[in-house]
C-alpha cells in the first residue's frame, strides 16, 4: 500500500540548498522503489529571506511548518562577509527557534566509520557510536545578557539552563537507545568538576534513571577528556549523552574523526510526537565552499534516511544507507566528484 509522507523542506543558506537538492533527489528515487508517496513543500527561510523581509521565522510560518509530518533542513548562516545580517540571527531565530518551539529535545547524531574512508586518525579502528545531545536547553537557551555594554567594565553572560525535566527525559532516551544496541553502554559527558550545579543534576539523574535499564553499563567522562578519547580511541564509545553545547562540539569532532563533516547526519527529534521532528546534516552553511559544487551531500542524504526511519519506513531507510555505503566504498581511489554527481550516484544505487 502506498504510504504518504508530508515533508516540509527548508534548504536554508550556503551549501544548504545544494545538499538538500541531492537529499530530495535520493528521497524521490527511494520513493519510486518503495512505493512511497512523498509530498514536499519548500519554505524559503534563511539569510536571503531575512534580507527581503527582515523576518527570520514568523508565527504564521511556524504554524504552517507544524502541520507537516517531518522537516528536512539544510543549513543556515549568512556569509560572514555580508555585514547587513546581524551575526547569528538566522541560527538563533530560525534554527534554534524551530528546535525549541517544536521541543526537539533529542538531538541524535550517529557517528560511524566507513571502510576505506580516510580519517585523520592513525589507527581509527571501528567507530560506531551515537551522541544523544540535549536539544532544547543548556547555554543555547538564550539566557543571559550584557551589562555596561561597550564600557571597559562590560559583563556578558550566557547562563546554561538545565531542568530536571529536560535532563531526565534525554537521559532516559539515551539509556533506552543504549539498551537496544549490542554493547549497551552509556557515557555521560559533562564537566561536573567545575560546572557543579548542572553537572551534579546530570550525574544524579543518570544514577536515578539507571535502575530502569539494568542491562546498560555506564561511565562518566569530563568533556575535555572525552575529546582525547574521541581522537585516540573512538571505538570505546557506544552511546554518549550530553548537554547542548558539549554535544554540538563533540559531534563536529566525531564527524572529523569518522572521515569528514560531509558524512555526519542528525535528527532533531520530538519523541512525544507533539510536533514534527527535523532532520539535517550536522554541518553548517559552509560559505567557504558554497556555490562551487564542492559540498558532500552525503550527510544530508543520511539525514533523509534518519527521517525515513523516524516515519517508520525502515526498508526505505536501509536502502538509502546501503546505497550510501556502496557509494562511499566506490569513492576509494576515484576522482573527486561534484555535489550533484554524488547525489546522482547514490540515487542510481537506490533505484
Ligand atoms: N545546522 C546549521 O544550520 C548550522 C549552521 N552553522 C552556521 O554555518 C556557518 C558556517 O559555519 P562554520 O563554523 O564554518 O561551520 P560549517 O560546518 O559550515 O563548515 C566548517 C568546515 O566544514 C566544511 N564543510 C561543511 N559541510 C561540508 C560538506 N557537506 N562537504 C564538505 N565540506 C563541508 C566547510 O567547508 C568548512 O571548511 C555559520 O554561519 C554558522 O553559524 C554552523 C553549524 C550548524
Ligand atoms: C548553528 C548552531 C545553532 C547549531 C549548531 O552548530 C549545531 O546544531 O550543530
Ligand atoms: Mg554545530
Amino acid at each position: 500500500m502506498t504510504k504518504s509522507i508530508d515533508i516540509a523542506v527548508i534548504p536554508g543558506d550556503g551549501i544548504g540548498p545544494e545538499v538538500i537538492t541531492e537529499a530530495v533527489k535520493v528521497l524521490k528515487a527511494v520513493a519510486a522503489v518503495e512505493q512511497l508517496d512523498l509530498a514536499f513543500t519548500e519554505y524559503e527561510l534563511g539569510a536571503k529571506h531575512w534580507l527581503e523581509t527582515q523576518e527570520t521565522l514568523s508565527e504564521e510560518t511556524l504554524a504552517k511548518l507544524r502541520e507537516h509530518e517531518v522537516i528536512l533542513f539544510g543549513a543556515v548562516g549568512a556569509d560572514p562577509s555580508d555585514t547587513r545580517i546581524p551575526s547569528g540571527i538566522i541560527e538563533r531565530e530560525l534554527l534554534l527557534k524551530l528546535r525549541f518551539s517544536m521541543d526537539h529535545f533529542v538531538n541524535l547524531r550517529p557517528a560511524k566509520s566507513y571502510d576505506g574512508v580516510p580519517t585523520p586518525l592513525a589507527n581509527p579502528g571501528k567507530i560506531d557510536f551515537v551522541v544523544v545531545r540535549e536539544g532544547t536547553e543548556g547555554p543555547y537557551a538564550g539566557n543571559g545578557g550584557v551589562l555596561r555594554a561597550g564600557t571597559p567594565h562590560e559583563i556578558a553572560t550566557e547562563v546554561s539552563l538545565n531542568t530536571r525535566h529536560g535532563v531526565e527525559r534525554v537521559v532516559r532516551d539515551a539509556f533506552r537507545r543504549a539498551s537496544l544496541r549490542e554493547r549497551k553502554h552509556l557515557t555521560l559527558v559533562h564537566k561536573h568538576n567545575v560546572l557543579v550545579n548542572a553537572g551534579h543534576l546530570w550525574r544524579r539523574t543518570v544514577e536515578e534513571v539507571a535502575p530502569e535499564f539494568p542491562e546498560v553499563t555506564r561511565d562518566y567522562m569530563h568533556v575535555d577528556a572525552a575529546t582525547i578519547y574521541m581522537t585516540t580511541d573512538p571505538g570505546r564509545f557506544d552511546v554518549i549523552v550530553t548537554d547542548n553545547l558539549f554535544g554540538d562540539i563533540l559531534t563536529d569532532l566525531a564527524g572529523a574523526v569518522t572521515g569528514g563533516i560531509g558524512l555526519a547526519a542528525s535528527g532533531n527529534i520530538n519523541m512525544d510526537r507533539t510536533a514534527p521532528s527535523m532532520f539535517e546534516p550536522v554541518h553548517g552553511s559552509a560559505p567557504d565552499i558554497a556555490g562551487k559544487g564542492l559540498a558532500d551531500p552525503t550527510a544530508a542524504i543520511l539525514s533523509a534516511a534518519l527521517l525515513l526511519e523516524h516515519v517508520g519506513q525502515h526498508d526505505a531507510a536501509a536502502r538509502v544507507e546501503q546505497a550510501v555505503e556502496a557509494d562511499i566504498a566506490a569513492r576509494l581511489g576515484s576522482e573527486a566528484r561534484s555535489t550533484s554527481q554524488i547525489g546522482d550516484a547514490i540515487a542510481a544505487r537506490v533505484a
